[in-house]
C-alpha cells in the first residue's frame, strides 16, 4: 500500500444518491442482470472519448491505442472486475461522478416515486442508475482509475460498501495505477455466486452488450483433465461481436440487437418505439441510425438536455449530444450519425458553421418526419397505437417545430393531433386531414378555439354558433397551440381562422335568413350598442351584436388583425410586452339579459360592467378588480329579488 492511499478521505454521498441506491436495490433486483449492460456502456463511453481527445493529443494513448474491455472474476474473492483502458477519471471527476447525481430533472425524477416496487422500477429505470447499478449485486464496490495523460502516481480508488457503519459514505484515496482507465471490482453479496461463471458472464455480454463497439474480452477456458473441471488459461478471447452496428447492413441486423443498441446510445432501460437506419450516399456520405423513444426524458423541457444524437466520423465517435445535427423540436431523438466526409477533428465551432452539417442535418430531420408519417398513417394498428403514445409523450415539442422548419412546416402540420368538438374529449386524436373530411358543405375553414384549459376551449361561448350548426372547432388548450398555429394560416389550401376573432364570417354556412336577421338586429341595437361603448368607455375597442351567441349573452372577441385574448394572457404571464389591444364585446340580442337592458336605466352601468366582465372570466381571462365585479353582482342580486 502506497502513503498515499494511507490518507483516504472519508465523503458522504448527496442526500439523492443515498436515495437513490436504497431504491435501486431494491426495485431492481429482479433485473439485476442490467448491472453489467451499464458499466460496459460506461466503459465504452470512456473509451469513446479517449479516442475522441486523442485525435488531437496522440500521447494520451500512451503507446497503447488498442482500446478494449475486460471482464473478470474470482471465484475465491467471490469478485467481478470491469476494466476498459479508456479515459478515466481526475479525482475531483471521481467525486463529481460517482458521489452526486448531477442530471437536470432529478427533482422531478424523485417527486414521481410512488413506493410501489413495479412502478417505480420503471421510473428509475427511465432515469437511468448507470454506475450506481453495480449495488445490485454487489455490497461493496471498488473503482481504481487514472485519467489518460496523467502520472501512474495519479490514480484515484474509490470504495463504497453498502453494509456496516459506513454505508451512505464513500472514501478517495491517491493510489499508483500503471495503465490509465478504469478498473471497477464488484464484491458480490450473498446470493450473488450464480455470476461467478465464464459462461453465465459470456451470456449476459452477448445478451445485452453484444453492439459494444469495442472488444469485450475474458480469458478463455478450456477443460481440465486432471480437475475434470472448466480452467481459465492466458488467452483472451473476445466475447461480443465488437463492429459499429450502424455499418452493417439492415438485413444482417435482427430486431433484438437494433432494441439493445439503443439502450446504450439513449441511455434507456425502455425500448424503443421506433427506429429508421439508412446510409446516404450523394453530396455528403452518411449513416444515420435514428431512434424515436417510447417516453420522454426527465429532461425534455431543459434546454441544456444531454443524450442527443452522438457524432461518428468514420466510425470514430466525436461528440454526445452533437444539437446541430437535429433541430430543436426533434430534441426527443436519440442515436447515430456517422460521416464519412467531415474532419475528424471537427469542433462544435466548425459544426455551428459548417454546410454538410446543415445538408446532414436537413436529411435527418427528414427521416424522422418520414418514419412518424409512415407510423400515423400505416393501417396497421400497432402502429397506430405507436403514434398515439409518440404523440403523447413528444406531441407538444414536435409543435414548436411549425414556428421552427419552415421548411418543413406543411409535414408537421401533418403529423400534428388536436382535441375537437367532434368527441369533444381532452383526447389528442384529430388530424387536419380528419377535420376537413368531416367539413360541412360550403365550410371553406378550419375553425379552432384557444384556452387556458380544455375545458375553458370546450364551454368557451365562442363555439355556441358552431354546436347549433354542428361544424367541428378544434379544441387547443396548449401554450404552445397559440404559436404553432400562429404560424400556420391555412392546411392544405383551407385557411385556419380561430373562433375568437372578430367579423366571423361563416360564409356560405350562414343563410340569407340568418344574414337579414343579423342586419336587423345590428340596426334595433344601435342605441343600445351606443350607450354601452359610452359606459365601458375604454375598456372596449367596439360593441356589435352578434348571432354567434345561443345560450350566453355576451362574449369578447379579439379584432381581426389583433393578437389573440389567450396569446396576450400568455405573454403577458412569460413576461413579455405584449400589445395592449382592446377586445370588442359582442352581444346576443336574444338573450333575456341583453333584451333587459334596452329598459335599464338606473343601474345600467353596473349592468354593462357585469355583462363585460363575465364575458372575460367566460374566455378564461382574470378580472382587474374582482371585487367591484362581486359588489355589482350583489347589488343586482338584490334588486332583482326587491322586484
Ligand atoms: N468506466 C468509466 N470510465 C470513465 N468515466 C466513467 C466510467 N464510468 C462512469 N464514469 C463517469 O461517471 C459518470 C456517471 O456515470 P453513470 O453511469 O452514473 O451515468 P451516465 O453514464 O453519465 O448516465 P446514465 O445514467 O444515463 O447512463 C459518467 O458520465 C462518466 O463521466
Amino acid at each position: 500500500m502506497s502513503s498515499a492511499q494511507t490518507a483516504a478521505e472519508t465523503l458522504n454521498f448527496q442526500a439523492e444518491v443515498k436515495q437513490l441506491l436504497h431504491l435501486m436495490i431494491h426495485s431492481l433486483y429482479s433485473n439485476r442482470e442490467i448491472f453489467l449492460r451499464e458499466l460496459i456502456s460506461n466503459a465504452s463511453d470512456a473509451s469513446d472519448k479517449l479516442r475522441f481527445e486523442a485525435i488531437d493529443q496522440p500521447a494520451l494513448f500512451e503507446g497503447d491505442s488498442d482500446l478494449k474491455i475486460r471482464v473478470s472474476f474470482d471465484t475465491e474473492a467471490r469478485t467481478i472486475t470491469i476494466s476498459d483502458n479508456g479515459i478515466g477519471m481526475s479525482r475531483e471527476e471521481v467525486v463529481a461522478h460517482l458521489g452526486t447525481i448531477a442530471k437536470s430533472g432529478t427533482k422531478e425524477f424523485f417527486g414521481k416515486l410512488t413506493g410501489d416496487q413495479k412502478k417505480d422500477a420503471h421510473l428509475i429505470g427511465q432515469f437511468g442508475v448507470g454506475f450506481y447499478s453495480a449495488f445490485i449485486v454487489a455490497d461493496k464496490v471498488t473503482v481504481v482509475t487514472r485519467r489518460a495523460g496523467l502520472p501512474a502516481s495519479e490514480g484515484v480508488q474509490w470504495e463504497c460498501s453498502m453494509s456496516g457503519e459506513t454505508a451512505g459514505a464513500y472514501t478517495v484515496a491517491a493510489v499508483e495505477k500503471a495503465g490509465r482507465g478504469t478498473e471497477i471490482t464488484l464484491h458480490l453479496r450473498e446470493d450473488q455466486d450464480d455470476l461467478l461463471s465464464a459462461w453465465k458472464l459470456k451470456s449476459l455480454i452477448r445478451k445485452y452488450s453484444d453492439h459494444i463497439v469495442q472488444p469485450i474480452v475474458m480469458k478463455k477456458e478450456e477443460w481440465d483433465e486432471e480437475k475434470k473441471a472448466q480452467v481459465l488459461t492466458d488467452e483472451d478471447e473476445t466475447v461480443n461481436q465488437a463492429n459499429a452496428l450502424w455499418a452493417r447492413p439492415r438485413n444482417e441486423i435482427t430486431e433484438e440487437e437494433y432494441k439493445g443498441f439503443y439502450k446504450h446510445v439513449g441511455h434507456d432501460f425502455d425500448e424503443p418505439l421506433a427506429w429508421t437506419h439508412a446510409r446516404v450516399e450523394g453530396r455528403q456520405e452518411y449513416t444515420q441510425l435514428l431512434y424515436i423513444p417510447s417516453h420522454a426524458p426527465f429532461d425534455m423541457w431543459d434546454r441544456n438536455a444531454r443524450h442527443g444524437v452522438k457524432l461518428y466520423v468514420k466510425r470514430v465517435f466525436i461528440m454526445d449530444d452533437a444539437e446541430k445535427l437535429m433541430p430543436t423540436y426533434l430534441r426527443f431523438v436519440r442515436g447515430v450519425v456517422d460521416s464519412a466526409d467531415l474532419p475528424l477533428n471537427v469542433s462544435r465551432e466548425i459544426l455551428q458553421e459548417s454546410k454538410d452539417i446543415d445538408t446532414i442535418r436537413a436529411g435527418c430531420t427528414k427521416k424522422v418526419l418520414g418514419l412518424l408519417e409512415d407510423l400515423a398513417t400505416s393501417d396497421e394498428a400497432g402502429d397506430q397505437e405507436k403514434y398515439a403514445t409518440f404523440w403523447k409523450e413528444f406531441g407538444k415539442v414536435l409543435k414548436e417545430g411549425v414556428g421552427e422548419d419552415f421548411a418543413n412546416k406543411d409535414k408537421i402540420a401533418g403529423l400534428l393531433r388536436f382535441a375537437s368538438t367532434h368527441a369533444d374529449t381532452p383526447e389528442e386524436v384529430v388530424s387536419f386531414r380528419d377535420y376537413i373530411g368531416r367539413m360541412k358543405e360550403g365550410q371553406d375553414k378550419i375553425y379552432y378555439v384557444t384556452a387556458e384549459t380544455f375545458n375553458a376551449a370546450k364551454n368557451s361561448p365562442h363555439l355556441e354558433v358552431f354546436r347549433k350548426k354542428g361544424i367541428e372547432v378544434l379544441l387547443l388548450s396548449d401554450r404552445v397551440d397559440e404559436w404553432a398555429l400562429g404560424n400556420l394560416t391555412e392546411f392544405d389550401g383551407k385557411q385556419l381562422q380561430s373562433v375568437a376573432k372578430g367579423g366571423l364570417d361563416l360564409g356560405s354556412l350562414e343563410d340569407e335568413a340568418e344574414k337579414k336577421e343579423a342586419e336587423q338586429a345590428a340596426d334595433e341595437y344601435k342605441e343600445l350598442i351606443e350607450k354601452m361603448k359610452t359606459s365601458l368607455g375604454d375598456r372596449v375597442k367596439d360593441v356589435k351584436v352578434t348571432l354567434r351567441l345561443t345560450d350566453s349573452p355576451a362574449c369578447l372577441v379579439a379584432d381581426e388583425h389583433d393578437l389573440g385574448m389567450n396569446l396576450t394572457r400568455i405573454l403577458k404571464a412569460a413576461g413579455q410586452s405584449a400589445p395592449m389591444s382592446k377586445p370588442i364585446l359582442e352581444i346576443n340580442p336574444k338573450h333575456p339579459a341583453v333584451l333587459r337592458l334596452k329598459y335599464e336605466d338606473k343601474s345600467f352601468d353596473d349592468w354593462a360592467a357585469v355583462l363585460f366582465d363575465q364575458a372575460l372570466l367566460a374566455e378564461g381571462g382574470a378580472l382587474d378588480d374582482p371585487a367591484t365585479f362581486v359588489k355589482r353582482i350583489n347589488q343586482l342580486m338584490m334588486a332583482m329579488s326587491a322586484h
